[in-house]
């Protein structure tokens, strides 16, 4: 593989808890290809949010190492943890996140605006084209659907061209249809060389990914290339059932 986009050693995070530290994360090693779609799968609590913030700079994991794109994130301080976040990685919540009062446009051009750059207007409508709304940047949050809703939180992930977009269940909140849609564009936007983390419970979803990555307890248990939803949800099956025995024992 060329050099990786993000690598990440021997991660660890740890909460404190009322009963001792919760291992949120164990020792994880992780290398992504630039240009690859990794799906996040395991069962509730094992890790998959911690991981992505961590690995997005949204939080300081206890020890470990997080690189993206060559730069160690260690050094850093907040004022360059928030510059990175805003510069060099995208973010699709579950939750869209979009301001109710900006038209579509102005939600796409507000991670410029607020780190004091420049918009070019030929940009954002470029942007807006790609997901298929190119006439609908006028429109505000209430007047779109939630399938267009999350492609205007795509346009703004991409419109500082991250090296990663990291997408937090970003069709949780879609129906199947919407789901579909947001899917093939964040695929089409992988084949052209986008780098995208997924964090997602569906495994119809992640088979839209390159390769799926299943934690459990806080550790990468195993790793699924070319997945079809069948094998994921059979995975993922065996992995609730061994989470929830171990939570009976
Ligand atoms: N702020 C926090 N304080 C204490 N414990 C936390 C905190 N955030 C997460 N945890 C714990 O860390 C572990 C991992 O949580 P995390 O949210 O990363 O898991 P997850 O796989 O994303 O879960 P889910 O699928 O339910 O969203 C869990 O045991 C969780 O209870």
């Amino acid at each position: 593989m060329n050099a990786p986009v993000l690598r990440i050693r021997a991660l660890r995070c740890e909460y404190p808890g009322e009963a001792g530290p919760v291992h949120a994360l164990r020792h994880v090693d992780l290398d992504v290809a630039r240009s690859s779609f990794l799906a996040i799968m395991g069962p509730s609590g094992s890790g998959k949010t911690t991981l992505l913030h961590c690995a997005a700079g949204l939080q300081n994991p206890t020890s470990g190492s997080i690189e993206l794109d060559g730069q160690d994130l260690r050094g850093l301080d907040q004022t360059q943890l928030a510059r990175l976040r805003r510069r060099r990685v995208g973010f699709v919540f579950q939750s869209f996140n979009l301001l109710p009062a900006l038209s579509a446009v102005d939600n796409v051009e507000l991670p410029l605006r607020l780190d004091s750059r420049t918009t070019e207007p030929a940009r954002t409508t470029a942007l807006l084209t790609r997901v298929g709304l190119g006439n609908r940047g006028s429109h505000r949050p209430h007047q779109l659907s939630g399938g267009q809703k999350q492609r205007v939180a795509v346009a703004r992930a991409l419109i500082t061209d991250p090296d990663i977009v990291f997408a937090d269940e970003p069709t949780g909140a879609l129906d199947i249809r919407s789901a579909r849609e947001v899917l093939r564009l964040m695929r089409e936007l992988a084949d052209h060389g986008q780098t995208i983390i997924m964090v997602t419970h569906d495994p119809v979803a992640a088979s839209y990914s390159d390769a799926v990555l299943f934690l459990a307890d806080g550790r990468i248990v195993d790793r699924l290339p070319r997945p079809t939803a069948q094998q994921v949800a059979g995975r993922m099956a065996v992995l609730v059932e061994s989470a929830e025995s171990a939570v009976n024992q």
